[in-house]
């Protein structure tokens, strides 16, 4: 607590006045961003939230585990995965309702419950996709990976791609209601991952996917978070 100057002597006040204190503002600790993201040092499915917190220009501690260091971490996660994102002391599990969440906070949700729901469902059935594609990439016997490699190739790539072209279509180069959404930086974020575990670029002749992700990777938030963003694999 400062003391008060008349109960100062007057040389006391005058060598106060004559070195003032100043706010030195490189002292200044820097206070630390209100949001921790815990990932593993990936794209995959902690880069949609990284797109949105990037998107919002909100500022966000991008922690990311090597997995070697994974077992001493995995107890303290709600459910023992990641992302996890850390807020006011609570953390917060499951990337989808992490995105939905940050969409409210950066403005990339509907304007009414029913466009939620369009963006939901597109967001959602990105998501079915890129479990048919992990459920390729990630298998280990070889005569499983072989059936589940016909099933993606043959089936069900061709099948959520035409139809999500379809709707980029009718939605201007957007996945939901005509306009950007949480669902349009969802796809587009994941894109890298899906593609490298398609091993194909699956997107190549969807056009209006194509206008997708173009849309979003003009995003001048976005584009600066991708220059910044750690050079992965994946
Ligand atoms: N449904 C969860 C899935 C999370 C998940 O599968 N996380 C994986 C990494 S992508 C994980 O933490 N794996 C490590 C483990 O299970 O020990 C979500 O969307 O967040």
């Amino acid at each position: 607590m400062s003391m008060p100057l008349e109960l100062l002597s007057f040389e006391e006040v005058a060598e106060i006045k004559r070195s003032p204190k100043t706010i030195d503002i490189f002292s200044v600790p820097e206070m630390a961003p209100a949001y921790k993201l815990s990932y593993f040092n990936i794209t995959a499915l902690g880069e949609p939230i990284r797109f949105l917190l990037s998107y919002g220009g909100i500022e966000f501690e991008d922690c990311r585990i090597e997995h070697e260091n994974w077992p001493q971490h995995k107890p303290n996660m709600p459910f023992g995965q990641m992302p996890v994102l850390e807020h006011n002391g609570k953390k917060a599990h499951q990337s989808l309702a992490i995105c939905k969440y940050l969409a409210k906070q950066v403005k990339l949700v509907g304007n009414d419950d029913w466009e939620d729901l369009e963006i939901d469902a597109a967001a959602f059935t990105v998501n079915d996709l890129r479990q048919f594609i992990a459920r390729y990439h990630y298998e280990t016997d070889e005569k499983e990976k072989e059936k589940n490699k016909g099933i993606l190739f043959n089936e069900k790539l061709p099948y959520y791609l035409e139809r999500l072209d379809n709707i980029a279509k009718e939605n201007n180069g957007h996945l939901a209601v005509g306009r950007l959404t949480w669902a349009d930086l969802y796809f587009v974020s994941l894109l890298d991952y899906l593609n490298h575990m398609a091993q194909t670029d699956i997107i190549a002749n969807h056009h209006n996917l194509i206008a997708v992700k173009n849309n979003v990777l003009g995003l001048p938030t976005i584009k600066e978070w991708i220059e910044k963003r750690p050079k992965t694999s994946v």
